[in-house]
């Protein structure tokens, strides 16, 4: 059985005045697989991300959804094909509650037909939905306290909740685990592994541990450039890995 290619990038090239951030970048990401992007520091990570969801457009190159090229369409367009991408903190209110953060989020424009405000009885209707969502991600117990007072960890549960009010088929979520302690690790660890039932998850992330207990497959950039693509065990192996990433973990 063939598995489908759920997002792919075609020679993607980005460049910023001058400086090619993204260097001639193919990358297939199948459905259903839990794919992470790793390189050093600089390597092009987020600047690839940025162009797989359309916050970015290529300077050439192309980026397709389930076949269809979607690197012309605006980041909302996108988002309705069914790509959805974990935005950093900034996109929780700190001043609501966690429910209603997840209130906003399912009736923002990407949700609902062009209406500027909701009615009361259409938020009454998004309630159970926000409730569920809560509850897949660990938060079914807060959904009244401030998102403000949330920990690091649970702010970054409240986060994957808002990008999957989207119930996107291909959810990209950038460094998942930043700044988290062990036990806010395992958590996330635990949530991606929930989240990516039923759904292709692409992250990028530096704790090579997680890498190793999530991830399918991994791309390795490196100057922009992949280095090595493939099965998680097969590339930590590949000698160009080695000597320019993974270093001594990969002989552990
Ligand atoms: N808007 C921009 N203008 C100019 N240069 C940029 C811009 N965005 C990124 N770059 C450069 O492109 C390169 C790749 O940056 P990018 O943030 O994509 O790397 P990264 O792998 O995500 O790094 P990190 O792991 O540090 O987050 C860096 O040298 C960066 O300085």
């Amino acid at each position: 059985m063939t598995t489908a290619t759920a997002l792919e990038a075609r020679h993607l090239v980005k460049d910023f005045r001058g400086f090619r951030a993204t260097n001639d970048v193919s990358l297939s990401v199948r459905e259903g697989e839990i794919h992470a992007i790793i390189g050093p520091n600089g390597a092009g990570k987020t600047t690839l991300f940025n162009l797989l969801s359309g916050f970015l457009r290529p300077t050439s190159g192309e980026v397709a959804l389930f076949g269809e090229r979607i690197d012309t369409l605006p980041p909302h367009l996108i988002v309705r094909r069914g790509l959805s991408r974990s935005f950093q903190i900034s996109s929780v209110f700190p001043s609501l509650t966690v429910r209603d953060n997840m209130l906003v989020a399912l009736e923002s424009p990407t949700n609902l037909p062009g209406q500027f405000w909701t009615p009361l009885s259409r938020l009454e209707t998004l309630g159970p939905r926000a409730d569920q969502i809560l509850a897949d991600v660990g938060l079914g117990d807060a959904p009244d306290r401030l998102a403000a007072d949330l920990s690091h960890g649970e702010k970054r549960q409240l986060e994957i909740g808002i990008s999957l009010t989207q119930d996107p088929r291909v959810l990209l979520l950038d460094e998942p685990t930043s700044g988290m302690g062990s036990e806010g690790v395992n958590r996330v660890i635990a949530l991606v592994r929930q989240v990516a039932r039923g759904r292709t998850v692409v992250l990028v992330e530096h704790n090579m541990s997680v890498v190793s207990e999530l991830a399918d497959r991994i791309t390795v950039l490196q100057y922009g450039q992949v280095l090595a693509s493939g099965r998680y065990d097969e590339v930590r192996r590949d000698p160009r890995v080695i000597e320019a990433y993974l270093g001594e973990e990969a002989h552990a």
